[in-house]
């Protein structure tokens, strides 16, 4: 299947998913003087109920937090979209050593690591009709940046050791999503699509401008998950992003001035 090393990685996902070359793939790189002020823009409604979260499970390309969306606890309104957007999962991207590790950069500057908050449109009856829909899914990004030990990050890091390796999941309840929430809400927005196969372009993105901080410590937590099944050889789960795609005919609008 798919991965991120030579013979799977980004460069070949194209023979198996062609959308990989398609008008509105994600990530991009953010040029901040192309962004767009669009007085339009509604500040960000984010609101997510602990009782959701359910369990967190090495997916064998990152780790992901899993929450129930069978009712509008967890949902996503205003901004850039239209209606209510439920909160299925979030998960992140991060790299082998801190100069890199996050999918969209910002004038060509790297994070290591970057979070994804996934939701899915409600006027669809589930996540997996969603998917494929160009307005099917609005994803929030959140950068992490190096500094201090985020003591927010605590309880996914505690979590960890239970999910060395690929197929491991445990239970994950209780966690309120907004801790990982930077203090502004400003954004950068565009349409674009997963950043992993099936690629699908259905994505409205929301990057936040603000980073989150994350210690050198902390990410060596991350670097310790493994890619692979306990019974096969270790492989660190490092580098699960996609670099920047082509802009095309898209334009970034930006929530702040
Ligand atoms: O549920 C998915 N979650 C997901 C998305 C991304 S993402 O990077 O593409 N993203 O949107 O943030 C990264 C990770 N991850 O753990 O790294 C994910 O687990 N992907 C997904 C899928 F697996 C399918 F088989 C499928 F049919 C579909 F429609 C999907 F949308
Ligand atoms: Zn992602």
């Amino acid at each position: 299947g798919w991965g991120y090393a030579d013979h799977n990685g980004p460069q070949k996902w194209c023979e198996t998913f062609p959308i990989a070359n398609g008008p509105r793939q994600s990530p991009i790189d953010i040029q901040t003087t192309g962004a767009s002020y669009d007085a339009k823009l509604k500040p960000l409604k984010l609101t997510y109920d602990p009782a959701t979260s359910l369990d967190i499970l090495n997916n064998g390309h990152s780790f992901q937090v899993t929450f129930a969306d069978d009712d509008d606890s967890s949902i996503l309104t205003e901004g850039p979209i239209s209606g209510t957007y439920r909160l299925k999962q979030f998960h992140f991207h991060w790299g082998a050593s801190d100069d890199k590790g996050s999918e969209h950069t910002v004038d060509e500057k790297c994070y290591p690591a970057e979070l994804h908050l996934v939701h899915w449109n409600t006027k669809y009856p589930s996540f997996g009709d969603a998917a494929d829909k160009p307005d099917g899914l609005a994803v929030v990004g959140v950068f992490l940046q190096i500094g201090e030990d985020n003591p927010k990050l605590q309880k996914i890091l505690d979590a960890m050791d239970a999910i060395k390796s690929k197929g491991k999941q445990t239970s994950f309840t209780n966690f309120d999503p907004t801790c990982l929430l930077p203090k502004s809400l400003e954004y950068w927005s565009y349409p674009g699509s997963l950043t992993t196969p099936p690629l699908h372009e259905s994505v409205t993105w929301i990057v936040c401008k603000q980073p989150i901080s994350v210690s050198s410590a902390q990410m060596k937590r991350f670097r310790s998950l493994l890619f692979t099944e306990e019974k096969e050889a270790a492989c660190c789960m490092v580098n699960n992003y996609r670099p920047p795609q082509p802009l095309k005919d898209r334009k970034v609008c930006a929530s702040f001035k």
